[in-house]
């Protein structure tokens, strides 16, 4: 059970946990930085939410939702919204705080926010799920616009929930303010390239990795859990550099085909039926098989402490790409690097998603729209030096790449913090 009220007293293997051992491995490689490390330990503002909406069946139901800004030192707050039901206030302080890392890696100005409500969408119909949305943006417009904090999507919400979003604050505030969330549909001042772009960056780090490794995509062995926007984007991508896609799991199923499966009947069949479950192009494993799978990589994109010290003993891969935000337990990171098992951490590898946000953000501003074409060439070009930024750290003080990230973000963050002062 989550202990919503103490900052510094987290729930043992929370999300919140795994953040604070990640930032205490950081300490000895930030010098004078580090006298201001607390700063990074405890969010700069929390806000709980009840947020009640009226049922179909006229029933009043109340959710409770959370927008948290853990980092402003480098600009406005920025991050995902999720709709899930195991959301809590730690979950969101958590997530949170790897966006500030994430945006500080990439070097985008930005802190780092996130937003939730613990509710089950699949148990409620559209119209519900407007409510849910519109009031839920009203109660957190106390904290965000365009120059405070700038919700996107993330696990179980979409372009439809930030048009609402974007909508809501509009009326609320008098003037339509594109910029206040990112990830919205194309013709209400979306990005192209967005919905795909957290898949991109997994791809683009994924491939520079194994370059590293010597590690030929063509015919490398692929497992995805999490075929949601970002696993089945990356898998997507990998499939079309030769990679075979050979275990896929979420929900409603796990599933493996050695010879790789057809994503061209995959992601349709995904997209109709919910879930990878009943798929035909493969055999059943049970969930737990999953991370016994013969691969060469591994992209954990579903939810947080997946690769847990257990699982870690048992991966056959040579490369983990963490597509979802915090899915190795620290012990399992561990475990990972002892076994020589290279792990291109969350918050760089899943950065594509919101340096696309940026584009957007950037975009609205000057209500000039960018190609495709030159999108993802700028997401390729600011991943592969922020990716490479990162690796010549690992290699001066000798850490892994979580750290080294963490390094290269938190002297950013840190500097920021310093340079702007404390008091008002
Ligand atoms: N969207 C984005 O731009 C970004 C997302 N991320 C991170 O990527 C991860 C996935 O997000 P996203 O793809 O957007 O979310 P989606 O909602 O699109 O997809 C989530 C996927 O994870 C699956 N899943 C959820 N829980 C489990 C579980 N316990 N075991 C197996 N599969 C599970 C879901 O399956 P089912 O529907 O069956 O539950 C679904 O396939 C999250 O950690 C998110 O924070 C990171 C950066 C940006
Ligand atoms: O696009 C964004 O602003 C944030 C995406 C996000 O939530 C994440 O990177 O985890």
């Amino acid at each position: 059970m989550s202990n919503p009220l103490s900052f510094v007293n987290p729930t043992p293997d929370s999300p919140w946990q795994t953040y604070l051992s990640q930032v205490d491995r950081v300490l000895p490689y930030l010098g004078h930085l580090a006298r201001w490390a607390d700063t990074l330990k405890r969010p700069k503002r929390a806000l709980i939410v009840d947020v009640p909406i009226e049922l179909d069946n006229g029933t009043v139901a109340h959710y409770e939702g959370y927008r948290v800004q853990h980092n402003l030192s480098r600009g406005p707050g920025k991050g995902g919204v999720r709709y899930h039901p195991d959301v809590t206030l730690e979950e969101v302080m958590a997530l949170s705080a790897w966006m500030s890392i994430k945006n500080a890696a990439v070097n985008l100005p930005y802190g780092g926010a996130k937003g939730g409500i613990r509710v089950d969408p699949k148990q409620l119909s559209q119209k519900e799920l407007e409510k849910l949305t519109r009031r839920y943006t009203s109660e957190i417009g106390l904290i965000i616009g365009p120059q405070q904090d700038i919700p996107a999507p993330d696990v179980n919400t979409n372009a439809q929930i930030m048009a609402w979003m974007m909508d809501t604050y509009s009326m609320n505030t008098g003037a339509t303010a594109t910029g206040v969330v990112t990830g919205k549909p194309i013709h209400l001042g979306g990005s192209l390239g967005r919905v795909k772009a957290t898949g991109r960056g997994v791809f683009v780090t994924g491939r520079e990795a194994a370059r590293k490794l010597g590690l030929d995509l063509q015919g490398a062995r692929v497992a995805v859990q999490g075929f949601g926007n970002v696993g089945s984007a990356a898998a997507e991508l990998f499939g079309q550099a030769g990679a075979k896609i050979v275990a896929v799991q979420d929900h409603s199923g796990c599933l493996i085909n050695t010879r790789g499966f057809d994503l061209s009947e995959l992601v349709p069949w995904v997209r109709q039926h919910g879930g990878v479950g009943g798929f035909p192009g493969g055999e059943p494993l049970t969930a737990e098989e999953f991370w016994d799978v013969d691969c060469e990589i591994m992209i954990p994109a579903a939810l947080e402490g997946q690769i847990t010290a257990d699982r870690a003993n048992r991966l056959k891969a040579r490369l983990v790409l963490e597509g979802a935000n915090g899915p190795t337990l620290p012990a399992a990171d561990d475990i990972l690097a002892e076994r020589g098992i290279l792990v291109v951490p969350d918050v760089i590898c899943n950065a594509g998603g919101v340096t696309v946000s940026y584009f957007e953000w950037v975009q609205d501003f000057s209500s000039f729209f960018w190609t495709e074409d030159e999108i993802n060439l700028r997401l390729d070009k600011i991943m592969q030096g922020a990716l490479r930024r990162i690796w010549d750290t690992a290699d001066q003080h000798g850490v892994t790449l979580r750290t080294a990230t963490f390094a290269v973000a938190c002297e950013r963050i840190l500097m920021a913090r310093e340079e702007r002062g404390l008091y008002p």
